[in-house]
């Protein structure tokens, strides 16, 4: 392992996260000691990569794979009950634990096995998108989706490790870097303007995982979503800013039948938001643009169907912030000034989608 970064989650849940290269092999530290098997739960696409961690694991422990299918159609109940079903068949008791090896998807649904196996057992996410590295892997949110929408079912659950290997990110397509990357600029936009300075400087190099600006980037990302989950782990208040671009971007997501990377709906949601923000009087129109300008310089999408709005809406309804009817937006007051917007006047909400109607 080299020049590795540990960034610390306080709070009632405390745990480390490690970013740096050649981490995957501390993974046996990071495991529970009393833990005497261990399942390691994957995509199809990074089945060689689990038989060797296996291959490293076993000794001590029996470890057992679970492979599962890959992005959204592995965050399902029927997914999460085949793992149910592994851990059963193999006397999977409290003191073991479980591995989530994969990108955002995985660690979701990883933790939301550990989560509800025996009401609780623990789990160590092995982020391998940059999505997982900046956002999903920490912070305990764990769940799958329903028919109705995007992360209906779910539950708080910390993970007692989060180990971030650089190495893993070689395999990732620029197109899966980028989308990860929106979560980044979110946190650019929400907490760390040094992030949108970085991008702003030179956007192929702060995507690039071998970059000084890339590295920076995450950590910057990383250390904001620790601070923000150690205090308000189970979204009581502070949590809510890192929804910022989601109420339109998870609607946009199911829309699409999970057809869009997860990262390139946020990033229309995010444009969405800035617009909503600007319209009710809040953000100045500089700072709106710089949102298109951004995202548009890493190729990530600002427009969406016009004639989607009905049916977005209606989704949207379903939104974790929503109360009763209505309706609640992260907006921002400036940059890094996030705050909610309370059941904003539906033609509101109309002009602001007329401005990413593409
Ligand atoms: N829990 C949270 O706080 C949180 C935060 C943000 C996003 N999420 C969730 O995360 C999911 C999106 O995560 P994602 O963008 O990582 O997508 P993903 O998990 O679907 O992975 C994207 C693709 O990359 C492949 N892949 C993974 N690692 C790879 C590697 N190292 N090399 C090559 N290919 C690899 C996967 O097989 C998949 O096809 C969404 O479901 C989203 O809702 C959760
Ligand atoms: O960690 C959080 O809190 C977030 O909101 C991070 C988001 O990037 C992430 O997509 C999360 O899964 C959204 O959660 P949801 O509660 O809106 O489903
Ligand atoms: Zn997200």
């Amino acid at each position: 392992m080299t020049d590795a970064t540990t960034i610390s989650v306080h709070g009632d849940a405390s745990y480390d996260i490690t970013v740096g290269r050649g981490i995957l092999s501390s993974l046996g530290e990071a495991l529970p000691p009393a833990a005497r098997k261990v399942l390691v739960i994957h995509p199809p696409t990074l089945a060689e990569q689990a038989e060797r961690l296996r291959t490293q694991l076993v000794g001590e422990r029996e470890v057992l794979l679970a492979e599962i299918p890959d992005a959204e159609a592995g965050k399902r109940i029927e997914v999460a009950a085949f793992c149910w079903q592994v851990m059963g068949k193999a006397d999977f008791t409290r003191t073991d634990a479980v591995v989530g090896f994969g990108g955002g998807a995985v660690t979701d649904l990883a933790g939301f096995v550990a989560a509800t196996w025996l009401r609780g057992v623990e789990v160590v996410q092995v982020p391998t998108t940059v999505l997982g590295m900046v956002d999903a892997a920490v912070g305990g949110k764990t769940g799958v989706n329903t028919a109705e929408g995007k992360n209906l079912v779910g539950a708080f659950w910390a993970p007692r490790a989060v180990l971030c290997d650089l190495d893993l990110l070689d395999s990732l397509s620029r197109n899966e870097r980028v989308a990860g990357y929106a979560e980044v600029v979110k946190a650019g936009f929400i907490w760390a303007p040094e992030i949108l300075d970085l991008v702003e400087a030179d956007p192929e190099t702060a995507v690039d995982p071998h970059s000084d600006a890339f590295r920076r980037t995450i950590e910057l990302a990383i250390d904001m979503k620790a601070r923000v989950v150690g205090e308000d782990l189970r979204e009581a208040g502070l949590r809510e800013i890192l929804n910022y671009g989601h109420t339109l971007g998870h609607a946009i997501e199911h829309a699409e039948r999970y057809r869009w990377r997860h990262g390139a709906a946020i990033s229309v949601g995010m444009v969405f938001a800035a617009e909503l923000s600007r319209l009710a009087g809040r953000l100045p129109d500089a700072a709106a643009q710089r949102h298109r300008d951004i995202l548009e310089s890493l190729g990530l999408p600002t427009s969406y169907r016009p004639g989607a709005w009905p049916q977005l809406l209606s989704t949207m309804q379903r939104d974790k912030k929503s109360r009763g009817g209505m309706l609640r937006f992260i907006v921002l007051d400036d940059i890094a000034k996030p705050t909610v917007l309370q059941a904003p006047d539906e033609s509101l909400l109309f002009a602001a989608y007329q401005e990413v109607a593409g």
